[in-house]
């Protein structure tokens, strides 16, 4: 068994693995990390593999602990990876970013495929049907969006997508034209999200008119439902990725 660890900005996301066959999710902060990792551990006694992915201030020392009880492996730039690099910058490239490209490919061989992580940042990762990685895009996730117009106005409230869920009473319509402060906040940063994604899918189609799109991150589900383009969204593809790719780096080492 293996368990996966993909540390973001926001949370930290563990699964367990069997094989292929995802077992069991955690979704975590990083002061809870040790606490969870250990219940995780003592829950699948089993577990001989720990991954994990970082693009969080997670210091690599608090995983060590473990070292005794399962083979320990930080997915790095020098990882096998099954695609190639064409990045201009390949060693500032996330590592969130890398495994996704790769699970990519891993998944879905020899066709365009565009990855969509709505997490803290969205990030657009484009790897075309040669396997070749070109790069993408990095735009502000929508808790990121609430929090920087409250946090560099002198006027404007924190809103979030709870506030929206509540005032919506979750309905899924939201209006264009925000009638108030509030709804102008909520129009902006969900509109406007919703908007910059089918506009770069849109783009991305004029350029490759074949691409598959994978949906993922904490906001993926929320997204998904918004979207004028039909797009499986699944949240657990990260850790899906980081699992085969570390299946993929045991074959090619
Ligand atoms: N319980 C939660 N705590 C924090 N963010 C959440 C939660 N549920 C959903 N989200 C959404 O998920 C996003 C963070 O996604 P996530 O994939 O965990 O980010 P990261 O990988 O950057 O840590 C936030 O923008 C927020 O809107
Ligand atoms: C862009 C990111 C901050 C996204 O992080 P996340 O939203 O997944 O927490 C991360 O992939 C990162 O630190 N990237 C380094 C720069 C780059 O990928 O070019
Ligand atoms: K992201």
């Amino acid at each position: 068994m293996l368990l996966a660890i993909d540390v973001g900005n926001t949370r930290i996301k563990s699964a367990v693995f069997e094989g292929n066959t995802l077992l069991d999710i955690a979704i975590f902060t990083k002061l809870d990390l040790q606490k969870n990792i250990q219940i995780i551990l003592d829950l699948y006694p089993k577990t001989t593999d720990l991954v994990v992915a970082s693009v969080g201030n997670v210091d690599e020392r608090a995983f060590l602990v473990w070292g005794k009880r399962v083979n320990i492996y930080f997915v790095t730039h020098k990882t096998p990876f099954p695609f190639q690099n064409l990045y201009a910058t390949p060693l500032t490239l996330g590592m969130d970013r890398m495994v996704l490209a790769s699970g990519a490919v891993l998944q879905f061989p020899k066709q365009n495929r565009l990855v969509i992580d709505a997490g803290t940042c969205v990030t657009y990762d484009f790897i075309n049907n040669n396997d070749n990685y070109l790069g993408g895009a990095i735009s502000p996730g929508i808790r990121l969006r609430y929090e920087v117009l409250h946090g560099y106005t002198a006027n404007l409230p924190l809103l979030s997508i709870e506030n929206f869920e509540k005032d919506k009473n979750q309905d899924l319509k939201l209006d264009l034209i925000g009638n108030s402060t509030q709804q102008s906040i909520h129009s902006g940063v969900i509109n406007g999200i919703v908007n910059e994604i089918d506009g770069f899918i849109n783009q991305y189609r004029e350029q490759y008119p074949k691409f598959i799109i994978i949906l993922t991150g904490g906001d993926a589900d929320f997204l998904a439902k918004r979207l004028k383009n039909t797009i499986f969204a699944n949240s657990n593809f990260l850790l899906e990725s980081l699992n085969q790719t570390y299946q993929y780096k045991t074959k090619n080492d």
